[in-house]
This record gives structure tokens, sequence and C-alpha cells, in this order.
């Protein structure tokens, strides 16, 4: 089955928590939460304290994406802010092996993203030790920007490699997802959908939640 996880990102703070209660009823499986550090990527978002107020309103599952550099020095941070899934980037972090593995010891699913210009080919003794892997369609750094085409190969052969040696993984895209692209993406072979503007754009929320989900 797969899943949606709308991105925070492009959420009105202003009124956060009422725009999270409505992606919770309008069906969403996760809730991502996108943070950003000025270094690894030239954006700065938020942390554990929206973490914190994002757990308190949902008992949807919390998707950290850790677009920081060496994420392992946060990792007990996200953790006791609430994080379900905390994906770290392959290029932020020299001992993925540890920290993937230091992640899923304190009981929480673990994942490794992929900037797009990363071949899948880094998998190969990493897939079988990890929840989720998310293939990044676009930059990071930034919500609302297009998806980039070529991503879409990566996503079949990620498909190709879980299915010989991790059939539970879960695949993840992230970036310029929308009710255009969402069928062949899935065709490609993802799992769960990451979707910023696409769920938040004009406050229309539960009508943009209801068109991705019937592309699904
Ligand atoms: O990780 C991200 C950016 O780095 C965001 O999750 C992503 O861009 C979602 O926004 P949109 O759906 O608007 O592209
Ligand atoms: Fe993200």
């Amino acid at each position: 089955m797969v899943k949606l996880s709308p991105s925070i990102l492009s959420a009105d703070f202003r009124k956060l928590e009422e725009q999270i209660r409505r992606v919770d009823k309008a069906g969403a499986e996760f809730i991502h939460i996108d943070v950003m550090d000025g270094q690894f990527v030239p954006n700065i978002s938020f942390g554990c304290p929206i973490l914190k107020a994002v757990k308190g309103v949902t008992d949807k599952v919390l998707d950290v994406h850790l677009m920081i550099e060496e994420p392992d020095r946060f990792i007990d941070d996200f953790i006791a802010a609430g994080a379900d899934l905390i994906t770290i980037h392959y290029e932020a972090d020299k001992h993925i092996d540890r920290t993937i593995n230091y992640i899923k010891s304190n009981g929480v699913k673990a994942g490794i993203a992929l900037n797009p210009g990363t071949p899948v080919s880094v998998l190969k003794n990493l897939i079988n030790i990890v929840d989720m892997v998310l293939i990044m369609s676009v930059n990071p750094g930034f919500g609302g920007q297009k998806f980039i085409p070529y991503t879409i190969d990566k996503l079949s052969e990620l498909k190709e490699m879980a299915e010989e040696r991790n059939k539970d993984l879960l695949i993840q895209v992230d970036g310029g997802v929308g009710i255009d692209n969402a069928a062949e993406i899935i065709e490609a072979g993802a799992n769960v959908l990451v979707a910023g503007s696409a769920v938040f754009k004009d406050d229309k929320i539960e009508e943009n939640i209801a068109a991705m989900k019937g592309v699904f």
C-alpha cells in the first residue's frame, strides 16, 4: 500500500496545529519533518521544538528527514523529541553504518536519503540494514521545486535491488511530487510519497490529499 507523508515545510506556521490536525484527519499516514541546518543545505528550517509540538497533536508516524551535517550528533535529541523514523543523508555521515545501527538500537526506524546526484549503487551493503531509502527528486533545501526526471530511473533501480535484498523496504520519494507525476512515481517503485506544496496548496488540504490519494 502506498503511503502519503505531507511535508510541514509548506504548512502555514501561524496555524500549524490546525493544519496538522487536518492532515491527520484527511488520512495521511506519515508526517514529514524537514530539518535543515544551513550547512548540509543552503537553508535553515526548524528542529526538535517543532517536532515535540507536532508529536503533541498527532499519533501519525513522525518521519524526520535530517538534512544536517554529521547527524549522529543529534540522534538522541530527535528520539527524545518523538521521532518514529529518522532518515539521514548518505552524503552527510562518514560512519553511516554506525549511525543507522544506533538509531535502530533505540527502537526507532532508520532511513538513508540520497541526493539526486548520488547513485543507488552506494546502497549495496546498506539496503538490508535500513527500514527506508529516500530518493531525493530535487536538490534538498527548499520546497516547491521541480521534480528531476532522471530520479525515476533511480526508483526503478532501487526497487529491483530491494526485491532481492530487502522486500519490506520503504521506498520514499521527496521533492516536486504531485497529482501529475504520482502515478509514474508509484509505477517506478515508490511506496511512500512526500508532498509539501501539493498538499498545503491554497489551504485546500482535504481536497489536495483526496486528489493525491485518488491516484494511489
Ligand atoms: O526535503 C525537502 C526539501 O529538501 C522537502 O521534503 C520537499 O521539498 C517537499 O516539498 P515539495 O513537495 O514542495 O517539493
Ligand atoms: Fe524532505
